[in-house]
């Protein structure tokens, strides 16, 4: 038996890496100092796993950027426009990131994703009748090359397989996936041959897609592409590697194709377990266990774990991470102020590395001690219960989940109470945080400034932008979202039940990171947590001020959760929490109650069949416990940064809040029309510009939009936002960027009164 896990995290023990690149892209350090941090990065991670005892360490699972983005452009799948900037390679790799512009030049990065149910987003390349598939780029060889030098003897060459760069991208020409089938095995054939040139044992071929629900079609491209390629690997062992979820679909087939080996996630689904026992594991084979979960924070369960890998009844087993380890942070060695009964339960990724270790000690019959070790810290573990919370969840009844009146009945006792103009104009919620903000929370927190010095400044910004969105002429107004590092964070840190790192980090994308918080015990409120924030905002205007909450299962969705109860367990419970601070917040005079769901589309299972059953049949009841209760005047909102919930509108329409809104990029002009066939009730703000990006919509772009929108929707049921919120943006861009949107929004109001007189 030997170790190995699928990826390591790489933005580096203090975020190095996010902090070098973002000096580079402010020119405050050259290319060869970025590229040597990256170097320093890579060989320290190297020798960590040597330390800990890997047996095969993954290279080529660094990125700059991302993963998925590396093997596309390694492949030569760069539209035109970005190849017409003429930059150097490594700037047009970070021009397909981030989007490039200056004085004369402005290109728009490539749309972004999340990675099948995480938190992480991948880029999505955009193929035309132009592409020209081939092999360019040596990132892989390179590093590979760079390990060696480094002693590491062993290494596992990493990149994304075929079938999930075809699944996951987007043919904008009339060539579609198999029109480019042949050269993309000719390029990737030669990436394996380049690899066995280097004499390296294994090449790990990652196609999670494969956990996807596979048609007819999708088997036969599957078995198409790697029938065509292992016929040329040579000496070099392929691994397809797959994670996140379970292979039912191909799992025949992959025992038939010439692999060497086959890594699956025995994790996240007990479905792997069942395909093995149920149809045997080819004895030529190597089953590359997924058996420490690279989704979560704690510390595996050796005894549960050795009873799987036995059960399996495989002969050969190279135990491995259930999916990279890129999900999880870097060390929990450094988490020193937390509780230390919580402390020891915890795994992040060096940790896991030490864990794979003790696995392989135990199953090769020398790991009494450690196996006794962990078995006693399993026995005593104890989350935090409250009776309160349990008896609370206990007696919920259906009533509890069920607004009255009826949406349309509110809606007209809302438009009464309101009494907005039509395309009512709002955003999302926050205001850039700024420099300062950050750095006023920063000194609260190394105790530089007093607690009241620290409101006082976030005061001082609320009232500010408070101003500013009166000046403008915005009709519903925000707070700013000031004192919030995060929006999932700020809640865990305030909640009961949760714990928080103080250097988690766990890269979402390109140089950002997330911090989640942990979910130890029952979770409750204990104090009002926005209370003061929004009622002073509305102190400060005679104008509707919105209240700002984030929904129980985006809090659920982007923390790391326990794993004794199940999530809708959980989930109630935060919903309940939530639910005091909706009441809390109408009953001191907020009237429209914004409850943002960003991460609800993300969780839903890879596979159609577990949608409802799986998920939504509890996440959407969760999300009507927080708002069912309030009064027919107070307006719940929600929003949702992705529109990608085309297959499960009926379900956004049945959390019944009374206005959504979301992303509306010109390719979901298409969402519009579902919305529309599918009779969706629930009043709209798709999203007129792009927050993601600094560039300033002008007002007869937005004005445009707006009029597209009209010729699909009723304008009651329309609202006019930007597509989220506007927290990572600078301040320049933002103001100019609303200003143009509520005048764009003027004029539209009054073409509409000149053209029927009345609306
Ligand atoms: N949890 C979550 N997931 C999400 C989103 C989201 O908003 N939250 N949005 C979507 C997109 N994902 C995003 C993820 C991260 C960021 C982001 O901006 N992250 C920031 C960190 C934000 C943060 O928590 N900052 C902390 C701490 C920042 C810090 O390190 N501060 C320095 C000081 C900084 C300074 O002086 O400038 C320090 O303490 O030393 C704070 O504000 O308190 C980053 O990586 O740069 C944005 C979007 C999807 N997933
Ligand atoms: C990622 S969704 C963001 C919603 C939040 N209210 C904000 O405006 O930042
Ligand atoms: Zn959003």
């Amino acid at each position: 038996m030997t170790t190995t896990i699928i990826g390591f995290p790489r933005i580096g023990e203090k975020r190095e890496l996010k902090f070098a690149t973002e000096k580079y892209w402010k020119h405050e350090i050259t290319q060869s100092e970025l590229l040597q941090t990256a170097r320093d990065i890579r060989l320290k991670h190297w020798k960590l796993q040597q330390q800990a005892e890997i047996d095969l360490i993954p290279v080529g699972d660094f990125s700059f950027f991302d993963g998925f983005l590396d093997t596309f452009f390694a492949l030569n799948i760069v539209p035109k426009r970005f190849r017409q900037l003429e930059l150097s390679t490594l700037d047009e790799y970070f021009a397909l990131g981030r989007g490039f512009q200056d004085e004369k030049r402005s290109v728009k990065a490539l749309p972004m994703k999340k990675w099948f149910n995480t938190n992480y987003h991948y880029l999505v390349p955009d193929w035309d009748d132009h592409t020209d598939v081939k092999l360019v780029g040596t990132k892989l060889f390179d590093e590979i090359k760079e390990a060696k030098v480094a002693g590491v003897n062993n290494p596992k060459a990493v990149i994304i397989g075929p079938y999930t760069l075809l699944k996951l991208s987007r043919f904008s020409g009339s060539k579609k996936a198999p029109d480019f089938l042949e050269d993309v095995v000719n390029a990737y054939a030669e990436i394996l041959n380049k690899v066995s040139e280097l004499e390296v044992g294994w090449i790990q071929i990652d196609e999670p897609a494969l956990c996807f629900d596979v048609n007819v079609e999708d088997r036969q491209l599957f078995n198409q592409l790697y029938t065509s390629l292992l016929s040329q690997k040579g000496q070099l062992k392929v691994l397809l590697q797959t994670y996140f979820g379970d292979i039912r679909d191909v799992y025949e087939d992959t025992q038939k194709l010439d692999f060497d080996g086959i890594g699956l996630d025995l994790v996240a689904t007990s479905h792997n377990v069942e395909l093995i026992q149920e149809n045997g594991f080819d004895d030529q084979k190597v089953l590359f266990a997924g058996i420490i979960n690279g989704r979560n924070i704690w510390r595996n369960s050796y005894q549960s774990s050795v009873k799987t890998l036995k059960s399996l009844g495989v002969k050969n087993v190279i135990l491995s991470s259930s999916s990279s380890l890129l999900h999880v942070p870097f060390t929990a060695a450094s988490e020193t102020q937390l509780p230390p009964d919580v402390q020891q339960h915890l795994a992040f990724a060096v940790e896991k590395l030490d864990e794979l270790h003790d696995l392989n000690l135990i199953l090769e019959g020398n790991g009494q001690e450690v196996l006794n070790k962990n078995t006693a810290l399993f026995k005593n573990i104890r989350h935090p219960e409250s009776e309160k919370v349990r008896t609370r969840v206990a007696s919920l009844t259906a009533s509890d989940y069920v607004r009255e009146p009826g949406r349309n009945e509110r809606e007209k006792i809302q438009k009464a109470e309101f009494n907005l103009p039509v395309l009512p104009t709002t955003t999302i919620g926050s205001f850039p945080q700024t420099r300062d903000v950050r750095q006023n929370r920063a000194k609260f927190r190394r105790n530089e400034i007093s607690r009241e010095e620290y409101d006082q400044f976030n005061k001082d910004k609320i009232k500010r932008i408070v101003e500013f969105q009166e000046d403008i002429g915005l009709d519903v107004l925000v707070h700013g979202e000031y004192e919030r590092n995060d929006m999932v964070e700020y809640f865990g840190e305030k909640l009961d039940g949760f714990v928080f790192t103080k250097n988690g980090w766990v890269q979402s994308y390109g140089t950002r990171g997330v911090k989640p918080p942990i979910i130890w015990g029952d979770v409750s409120r204990n104090a009002p947590i926005t209370v003061d924030a929004s009622v002073y905002a509305q102190s400060l205007t005679d104008k509707v001020m919105k209240g700002m909450l984030t929904g129980p299962v985006t809090i659920f969705n982007w923390s790391f959760p326990r794993e004794d109860i199940q999530p809708k367990e959980s989930v109630t419970q935060i919903a309940l929490a939530i639910q005091d601070e909706v009441l809390d917040l109408e009953e001191h005079g907020i009237k429209i109650i914004q409850i943002d769901e960003a991460a609800l589309r993300e969780k839903l299972p890879l596979r159609k069949t577990d949608w409802f059953k799986e998920y939504l049949d509890w996440a959407i009841p969760a999300f009507r416990l927080v708002h069912s209760s309030v009064q027919p005047t107070t307006q719940i909102h929600t929003h949702m940064c992705y529109s990608e919930f085309g297959d499960i509108i009926q379900a956004i329409d049945d959390m019944d809040a009374d206005v959504i809104s979301f992303e509306a990029s010109r390719a979901d002009l298409v969402l519009i029309d579902q919305l529309v066939q599918a009779h969706f009730e629930t009043e709209v703000g798709p999203g007129v510009y792009d927050i993601h990006s600094p560039r300033v919509p002008s007002v007869e772009e937005i004005q445009k939009i707006i009029e597209g929108f009209l010729t699909k929707l009723p304008i009651k049921s329309l609202w006019v936002n930007p597509d989220c919120g506007l927290k990572t943006r600078g301040e320049k861009e933002t103001f100019d960027s609303l200003k143009n949107l509520v005048e764009a929004t003027k004029r539209v109001r009054s073409s509409l009164h000149e053209t029927s007189g009345s609306i």
